[in-house]
């Protein structure tokens, strides 16, 4: 039996992991493929950096090129991040007619259609599953599972980072900056953590749900994004008491062509099952029109969860080149999307205003919205003895986006509106 020769691009966090897999679990990934897989170069910044497992120091590399033109190599995994760089490596693999897995939703979602085009020329796979929701196979499931039925709404906690930040400042009352220097430590967060935080981490992800399930050409920047930074303790308690999560929802929605991608925090009604998904949990929750409500849990980041996507791929290159069946994956040249305008985008509104504390603020405050043909759900206005102004908490009935623009634009104009405090989508 051949072994199969794999190089690795990365031995970080995800790298570790898949070679802790590739090696405590040979024996099951014998029975399945037929030969061996052995780990052959791998390729890090700094060999002589410590690492938490035990790899022959012959076989790590800082030199790419002598993974990626190794003669023996059969599959490139990448697992070491960046786009520009890696993209070469990646472009030049395929053209050697190496089989790449990569675990990269910068890349993917930003070249996606020029790799897998060229993956297909050289009659190569790439498979990407690790890219998404970590350890939940939800690209398979996308491109496979739902290739019968014609998908109308995604919507998904795809970041694990902001998710374990979010769910430690509500349930333990945590700090954001503390929290967010854990997800670090726990290998969760991005080499920039900016990206999990201000929202591109799951924006590039949303990118390639969007492309598979609705099968039309998504790019990064349709989606509209606004991270977690600017979300207070204040903002998760008042969810709280009205019963609300605050989560930072991933929501792509197609209605007949027309199709919107945004990504922001959202208050979800506690009775949803996204409002319980906690910690470094993913849930990505798919609404086809056939099936209806499905919803997928699990690891959304953290070594071994993603490393399981990663070997489950190397898995699958290895059976597609045993059955000569390589380079046949789904390459993204869908139709030409058509995006909703801000008139069809509708949600339901969480809007906290400081007010002035005086009689008919809230008759005036009702006419606004009354005037933009925005409904409202609830009102209340109470003091707040840690301002001096009164509060009102308004939640709208679903209105569009434009419309509910248009009524905190007319705010600006109105001196009884001291603060526009915060403004939140509402799922549930
Ligand atoms: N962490 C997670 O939970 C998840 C990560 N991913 C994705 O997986 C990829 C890897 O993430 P992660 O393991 O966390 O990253 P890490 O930062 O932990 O590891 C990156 C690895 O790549 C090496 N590396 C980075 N840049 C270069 C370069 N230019 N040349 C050579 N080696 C390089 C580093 O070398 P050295 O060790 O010497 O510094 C390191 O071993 C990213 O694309 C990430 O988005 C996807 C899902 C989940
Ligand atoms: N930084 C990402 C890692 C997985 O994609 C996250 O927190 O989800």
């Amino acid at each position: 039996m051949k072994p199969i020769k794999v190089g690795l691009l990365g031995l970080g966090t995800v790298g570790t992991g898949v070679v802790r897999i590739v090696e405590g679990h040979q024996t099951d990934l014998q029975s399945q493929v037929g030969s061996p897989i052995v780990i052959e170069k791998v390729l890090v910044q700094n060999k002589s950096k410590a690492r938490s497992i035990s790899i022959d120091p012959a076989k790590l590399t800082e030199d790419a090129w002598d993974v990626i033109h190794h003669p023996d190599i059969d599959v490139i995994v990448e697992v070491m991040g960046g786009i520009e760089t890696t993209r070469t490596y990646i472009l030049e693999a395929l053209a050697r007619g190496k089989h790449v897995v990569t675990a990269n939703k910068d890349l993917m979602a930003l070249h996606g259609p020029e790799i897998l085009a060229a993956a297909q020329e050289n009659r190569c796979d790439v498979l990407y599953e690790a890219s998404v929701a970590g350890g939940i196979p939800i690209i398979r499931t996308l491109i496979e599972g739902f290739s019968s039925d014609r998908i109308t709404k995604i919507m998904g906690i795809v970041n694990g980072t902001t998710n374990y930040i979010l769910t430690k400042m509500s349930q333990e009352g945590a700090a954001y900056a503390d929290v967010l220097k854990e997800a670090q430590d726990l290998g969760y967060a991005e080499a920039d953590p900016t990206s999990d935080v201000e929202g591109l981490d799951a924006a590039r992800k949303m990118t390639i749900l969007a492309t598979l399930g609705f099968r039309a050409n998504v790019a990064l920047e349709d989606v509209d994004v606004k991270g977690i930074s600017a979300i207070s303790r204040e903002d998760i308690l008042y969810a709280k008491r009205l019963g609300y999560e605050v989560k930072l929802l991933g929501i792509a929605e197609r209605q007949d062509d027309y199709i919107s991608v945004g990504v922001q925090p959202t208050m979800v009604k506690t009775s949803h099952p996204i409002a319980s998904v906690n910690g470094v949990y993913n849930a990505v929750y798919v609404y086809g029109e056939a099936v209806g409500e499905t919803m997928f849990y699990g690891p959304g980041a953290g070594e071994l969860p993603t490393a399981t996507s990663v070997v489950a791929d190397l898995v699958a290159v290895v059976k597609n080149l045993k059955l000569g069946v390589n380079g046949k994956q789904e390459l993204l040249a869908y139709k030409e999307k058509k995006l909703k305008t801000d008139e069809q985008i509708a949600s339901k509104y969480f809007i906290l205003l400081h007010v002035a504390d005086r009689a008919g603020v809230l008759a005036q405050i009702t006419q606004a919205f009354a005037e933009h043909e925005v409904s409202l759900e609830s009102v209340v206005q109470q003091p707040n003895p840690n301002i001096p102004e009164a509060e009102i908490i308004i939640i709208t009935h679903d209105a569009s986006k434009a419309a509910a623009n248009r009524v905190l634009n007319s705010f600006e104009r109105m001196d009884v509106v001291k603060t526009v405090k915060s403004v939140y989508r509402v799922e549930g």
